[in-house]
């Protein structure tokens, strides 16, 4: 048997579908919604995935709003841009790209991020509001991986979740939502210190693969028939490669691959975020 594929692209595409008409009710109210970046320095993945985000924009109708600055920008400078984005009444959100270069305080930076414009949903605010469960924007990639499994029927509520990194755009934050009340999942949290990770794993209806560490998850680990998603991004050798090793397929009931899995519905996300606020400001 083979695991079917959670396919984040096709989702990705079906969730357009269902923004396009809110854009269109955007439009008649003489109304568009607008994604700024900020993207700082010339890291060649990162001008990568900004430049899909608005390619995503293009094709929804949604307004691009770029900034990109120097590697060598100062923390002022930044903040000022952060300011000007800010006040831009045609950005109804926005995200700074991440990693920003060493030298700058990443923290000072989103802390000046208007909360209304946060769609990113990972300032301290949002994130506060995420554990406080009181309203605001939720993070991309932890909402994607939770759309996907819903729009393919997989169970969560009750189910046994193993996450595997506790980073905070992914793993961490995962972790909040699915155990939320109207997900209801059971998590398990796993990281570095892990003593028994594949024990951990082996239990698990749903494993969320997010420690960037290459096959980290083999088929020995797989429960039979679970869902696995692979989050993990790293560089070998030039080329991309997941935290789920060859032949889990084989063992899964479902796979979301990456590339084509998360990836995809994490930009689904962020565009429905800014909808989101687009349709929050109008309403202002
Ligand atoms: N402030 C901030 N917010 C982010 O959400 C954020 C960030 N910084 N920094 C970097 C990570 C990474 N990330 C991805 C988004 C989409 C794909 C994606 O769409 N990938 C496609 C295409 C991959 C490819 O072809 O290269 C796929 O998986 O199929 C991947 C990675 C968002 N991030
Ligand atoms: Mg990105």
């Amino acid at each position: 048997m083979t695991a079917t594929i959670l396919d984040g692209r096709a989702t990705k595409d079906a969730i357009f579908a269902e923004l396009a008409p809110r854009v269109s009710a955007l439009a008649e109210q003489g109304l568009r919604p607008g994604l700024g970046t900020v993207l700082v320095g010339d890291d060649p993945g990162s001008h990568a995935y900004v430049r899909m985000k608005h390619a995503d924009c293009a094709k929804i109708g949604v307004e691009s709003i770029r900034r990109e600055l120097p590697a060598d920008v100062t923390q002022e400078e930044l903040h000022a841009v952060i300011r000007e984005v800010n006040a831009d009444p045609a950005c109804s959100g926005y995200l700074v790209q991440l990693p920003l270069p060493k030298h700058l305080d990443t923290a000072a930076v989103l802390e000046r991020v208007d909360p209304a414009k946060d769609i990113d949903g990972l300032t301290p605010l949002s994130l506060g509001r995420t554990v406080l469960n009181e309203p605001g924007f939720l993070p991309c990639t932890p909402l994607g991986a939770i759309e996907l499994l819903r729009r393919y029927d997989v169970p969560l509520a009750g189910a046994q979740v193993a996450v595997v990194g506790r980073g905070i755009t992914v793993g961490r934050t995962l972790g909040l939502l699915l155990t939320r009340k109207n997900v209801n999942a059971t998590v398990t949290l796993c990281h570095t210190g892990t003593r028994d990770l594949a024990t951990e794993v082996r239990r698990a209806d749903v494993v969320v693969a997010a420690a960037g560490s290459p096959g980290l998850i083999t088929p020995d680990m797989v429960k039979p028939g679970a869902a696995v998603l692979d989050v993990g991004v790293s560089r070998v050798d030039g080329k991309l490669t997941g935290d789920v090793a060859p032949g889990v397929e084989e063992v899964a009931g479902h796979v979301a691959p990456n590339p084509g899995g998360v990836g995809p519905m994490t930009r689904a996300m962020l565009v429905s975020n800014v909808v989101d606020a687009a349709e929050r400001a109008a309403r202002r």
